[in-house]
């Protein structure tokens, strides 16, 4: 299912935010938004699913207009949210945490919901020996696929997520990643929003660059990763940043580049 954001404007009460954003993800397309603290990138997706009112512009699943829709219609056409810093019911076993993921298809075929929960086990194999667990138990890597493998149990054909790699180790970064690169190689559309730059270029399709509510650069990862206005500019020293951490922890794992995502152009906005 492809999504299409043009000219989103959101903000919080009087406090305007987002200033206009275009931002396309194409059927089982993954695209990262990256950009430094404060840019905005949380509020877009706060805005994409609902959670906030978008004040203009439009949003459009697979062609439908779907611009102010609340979070349960749009968890039900097809878009969920793994929002930042995980948020998984700590005192809940983690199958129970599945349920609750699951609940916006709860009157569809428990087969379904069945399959669902085997494809998020098969994507996460260690959450399977831990499903009686409290989830707040879990490490903190744990967690992350957790909440990822909630945002499934709704059957999505968009997933949005808020920075998955928050507070983990490198390793773990790139097993989330590559874990986000098989479920776009089986067609879900991802929009990925990314402080560590480095784990996102790996994996993505396309970037999206946002400073200030806007959009500012948008293109192929090989591209912008040599762009000295991303390594220096709007990410703060995002990468320079990435290499201190993997210093002190070990190289990550590798994650998953789309085979054959080949173009290397980068397109700035005015
Ligand atoms: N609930 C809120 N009420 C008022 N202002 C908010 C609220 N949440 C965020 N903001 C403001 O909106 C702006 C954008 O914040 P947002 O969290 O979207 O940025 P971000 O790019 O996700 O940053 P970070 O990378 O630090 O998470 C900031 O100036 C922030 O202070």
């Amino acid at each position: 299912m492809s999504l299409e954001v043009r000219g989103l404007h959101a903000g919080y009460g009087r406090l305007a935010v987002l200033h206009g954003i275009d931002l396309t993800a194409g059927e089982g397309e993954l695209v990262a938004v990256i950009g430094a603290n404060g840019a905005g990138k949380t509020t877009l997706l706060r805005a994409l699913s609902g959670l906030l009112p978008v004040t203009a512009g439009t949003v459009h699943l697979a062609g439908t207009d779907v611009t102010g829709y609340g979070p349960e219609k749009l968890a039900r056409t097809g878009l969920a949210h793994v929002p930042e810093n995980r948020l998984v019911f700590p005192s809940l076993t983690v199958v129970d945490n599945l349920v609750l993921g699951g609940y916006t298809r709860r009157r569809g075929p428990a087969a379904d919901r069945a399959q669902a929960r085997d494809r998020a086990m098969a994507l996460f194999p260690r959450l399977e020996p831990r499903l009686e667990q409290a989830a707040g138990t879990l490490s903190g890597g744990e967690q992350q696929m957790l909440a990822i493998a909630r945002g499934l149990m709704a059957q999505p054909r968009v997933l949005v997520l808020d920075e998955p790699s928050v507070g983990l180790a490198p390793r773990l970064v790139g097993e989330i990643f590559s874990a986000l690169g098989k479920l776009r190689d089986d067609g879900l559309t991802l929009v990925v929003v990314e402080q560590n730059a480095r784990a996102a270029f790996a994996v993505a399709d396309r970037v999206s660059v946002m400073d200030r509510g806007r959009v500012v650069l948008e293109g192929d990862p090989a591209a912008l990763s040599t762009d000295p206005r991303v390594s220096g500019g709007f990410l703060g020293g995002g990468f320079a940043a990435d290499a201190d951490a993997e210093a002190s922890a070990g190289p990550a794992a590798p994650a998953v580049p789309r085979a054959g995502s080949g173009a290397t152009r980068a397109t700035e906005r005015p």
